[in-house]
């Protein structure tokens, strides 16, 4: 898969580990910055990556915060974009068969790195198992796209 990665200053290390990482799984990675340490915004990258995810540039997305509530914020706020905050291996798995999740957020002061890599493995190896989900995610797009509210 070709993975977009994107970072702010409190998840450049974590973002550095899991480039490794996702190469070593065989994945092509587009990283987006940030490209050092230093202070910078995290909705800049958020929608920076958010945009070019739905413009067709990649088939996933990656996005570390400090907690991952910002890029999460962010990028949910790109329509068409659903982002998942997902610090444990289970709801990494379910967002993406029940929520059809498009981009993973992760807090780098939250977790460690082994953990991060295996939420990032589980999560590119689900896919989405329509069904009930189909219908429920449907809803979400269309209240997105215009207000309606279909119940
Ligand atoms: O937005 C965040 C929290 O939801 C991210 O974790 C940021 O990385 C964090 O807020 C940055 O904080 P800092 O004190 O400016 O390093």
């Amino acid at each position: 898969m070709k993975i977009l990665i994107g970072s702010d200053h409190g998840g450049y290390f974590l973002k550095e580990d899991l480039k490794g990482f996702l190469k070593e799984l065989g994945h092509e990675v587009i990283d987006y910055g940030a490209y050092s340490a230093e202070p910078c915004d995290y909705p800049d990258i958020a929608f920076l990556v958010s945009k070019d995810l739905l413009a067709g540039k990649g088939d996933r997305a990656i996005l570390v915060c400090g907690t991952g509530i910002g890029m999460c914020i962010a990028a949910n706020k790109v329509k068409g974009i659903r982002a998942a905050l997902c610090h444990d291996v289970f709801s990494a798995r379910a967002s993406r068969e029940h929520n059809n999740a498009n981009v993973l957020t992760l807090g780098e002061r939250v977790i460690g790195k082994g953990l991060a890599r295996e939420i990032v493995r589980s999560w590119l190896g689900a896919e989405f198992t329509g069904g009930r989900h189909q219908r429920r995610v449907e809803k979400i797009v269309e209240f997105e796209q215009d207000g309606s509210q279909k119940t």
